[in-house]
């Protein structure tokens, strides 16, 4: 556990032209349940039972590098499937092994006391690792590569580039030298940082950390296990003490409980002011990192890592950070923005549908707000669109964000221009909170933005064109427009508390026309009702 196998297992199976294949990936598919779940739910048995089918399938169907649980040794079947394989024990002290993993409440067996409990399972396991192992190789203090290494030297066996040369560049690498880069912020006193969009940028990762850092924490959501640990994993390559803290997927994750979980996980890692957070995810994750990031010691350095649209477009750029309460989204929050933010492109690949779609609503608002060539290119083809293999995914996201750094540069503290920012949001925020956070962000936005829409042409702000352009345009790509009709009431009361409302006075950004956003004070009520009849269902 936290040897890093995942991380040398990918760089091995590079080396030698196959496949990598894990075993609890396999498990995760198979039951649509988290490790830990399993573990909790049926225990361990059931779970060594289930270890030992994907273990057998795997090596009946897989010619490449496999990685086991670590605790798929303590069956005996398992061990006689593996009589015949070429095993590589990947070795760890203990004071390492708890520092990589203790904090992780993604590993079932460390949840408490870790280092007490590694030692006694290393007890019970070290021999049987050793009697199957083709090869032991040691981890400590060696960096991913370093260890990949060894482990070819211990089995003798030839990489896909004999000779010592440099393997040929693959077409990622090609493509990585294709980085954009947009500067926010460096005026008003604020510390100006780079957004980088591109491919492979990881590497961009400990130039930002910096070298005053002695510790750094990446916080990713569970659906981010295994890229949270190779971060990880890379990072205490690169001799930073490296923890991951796991936080739950989406909404879940932007709670104070959550948040008291980090702030724990730093404490008991000895986090200074010099050391520094990764925020890696979607804008759950990014907006709750920055929070913790924000609030420890009253502020240390972070770096966000977005890693869905949304959060490349939005929530990771621009200082806005911020977990929700029972009273309604976003309520406790800080302006702290980030030392730099690496969108990588590649990322994008393993979204749900919804969850990419869901992120073109913040695309389609900068659209609407600032940048209409925006909506020309999707409505060029809203299917392509909806993919981040379509021809204007890049362009898509660098319009986007370069609307969002024009804004925040200039009003950071949202004192009156980054309210703009908010189109659709003031009705978004009270349908998400209607529905306990369970509807995606974008979403709640896209409905948002059509009222809005019909305010501004209620108002006598906006044309029809235009009004009708937002329907268009959010339904092509497939965000919805509509809302329950019966909860109005509810729906007003929640936008009470929005963070633009002063006083009794609710207050919502309109259009005036294509890119002329405006505020609209204190609307007549029946104005209101009749903009949520058009968006009402
Ligand atoms: N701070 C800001 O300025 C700002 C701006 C816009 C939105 N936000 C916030 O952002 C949040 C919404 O962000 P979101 O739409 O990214 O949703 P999200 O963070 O909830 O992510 C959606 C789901 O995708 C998973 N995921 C993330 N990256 C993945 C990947 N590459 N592959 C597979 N799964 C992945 C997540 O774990 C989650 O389950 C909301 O809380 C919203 O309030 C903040
Ligand atoms: O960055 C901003 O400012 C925004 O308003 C961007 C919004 O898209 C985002 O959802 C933000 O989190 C909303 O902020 P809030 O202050 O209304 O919570």
């Amino acid at each position: 556990m936290g040897v890093g196998k995942s991380t040398v297992g990918h760089l091995l199976a590079e080396r030698l032209g196959v496949g990598y294949r894990d075993t609890d990936d396999d498990i995760i598919a198979g039951t649509g349940r988290s490790i830990a779940e399993i573990f909790v739910d049926e225990g361990e048995p059931a779970f060594r039972a289930i270890e030992k089918q994907a273990v057998r399938t795997a090596l009946a169907e897989h010619g490449g590098v496999l990685a086991l649980g670590g605790g798929a040794i303590l069956d005996a079947d398992t061990r006689a499937l593996l009589a015949g394989q070429r095993v590589v024990y990947l070795s760890m002290d203990v004071e390492e092994a708890v520092k990589r993993t203790g904090l992780n409440a993604a590993r079932p067996l460390l949840a408490v006391n870790p280092r007490k409990q590694w030692r006694e399972l290393m007890e019970a396991r070290r021999h049987l690792y050793e009697e199957a192992a083709t090869a032991v190789v040691a981890t400590d203090g060696r960096t991913p590569e370093e260890v990949t290494r060894s482990v070819l030297d211990a089995l003798e066996m030839k990489t896909v580039s004999p000779g010592g040369h440099p393997p040929d560049p693959r077409p990622e690498d090609v493509v990585a030298d294709q980085v954009t880069r947009i500067q926010i912020g460096g005026t008003a006193g604020t510390d100006a940082y780079e957004v980088l969009v591109g491919r492979q940028l990881l590497g961009e990762l400990g130039g930002l950390i910096g070298t005053a850092a002695k510790r750094v924490a990446v916080v990713h959501p569970e659906a981010l296990a295994e890229t949270g640990e190779a971060l990880r994993a890379d990072l205490a390559g690169q001799g930073y003490e490296a923890i991951a803290i796991q936080v739950p997927n989406a909404e879940e994750a932007k709670t104070a409980e959550v948040a008291a979980y980090c702030w724990k996980a730093l404490g008991q890692s000895g986090f200074t002011r010099t050391d520094v957070i990764v925020g890696v995810g979607g804008g759950a994750s990014t907006d709750l990192a920055g929070f913790v990031a924000a609030t420890w010691l009253r502020g240390v350095r972070w770096i966000a890592v977005p890693t869905t649209v949304l959060a490349m477009v939005d929530a990771a750029v621009g200082g806005k950070t911020g977990i929700n309460t029972a009273e309604g989204k976003n309520l406790v929050g800080a302006f702290h923005p980030p030392a730099g933010v690496l969108c990588d492109l590649a990322a994008l690949d393993s979204l749900q549908t919804n969850d990419y779609v869901s992120g073109l609503a913040e695309v389609i608002k900068a659209g609407f707000i600032a940048d209409p060539v925006i909506l020309d290119l999707i409505e060029a083809d809203p299917q392509a669109a909806r993919t981040p293999a379509g021809p204007h995914t890049a362009e898509l996201i660098e319009r986007s964000i370069r609307v969002k750094a024009d804004v925040v540069s200039s009003d950071l503290k949202e004192a009156g221009r980054r309210e703009i920012l908010n189109y659709g949001h003031t009705l978004g925020h009270a349908i998400e909170k209607n529905e306990r956070y369970k509807w995606r962000h974008g979403a709640a936005v896209s409905v948002g933005m059509h009222f809005a829409a019909e305010l501004g042409r209620l108002a006598g702000r906006l044309d029809d064109a235009t009004a009708d352009r937002h329907r268009a345009v959010l339904e092509a790509v497939g965000l919805p427009l509509h809302y329950r009709h019966d909860q109005w009431p509810r729906l007003l009361e929640n936008m009470r508390i929005d963070k633009k409302s002063r006083g009794d006075l609710l207050r919502f950004i309109v259009l005036d026309g294509l890119a002329k956003p405006t505020v609209l004070e204190g609307p007549d009520p029946a104005v209101l009702l009749a903009a949520y009849g058009e968006v009402a269902e």
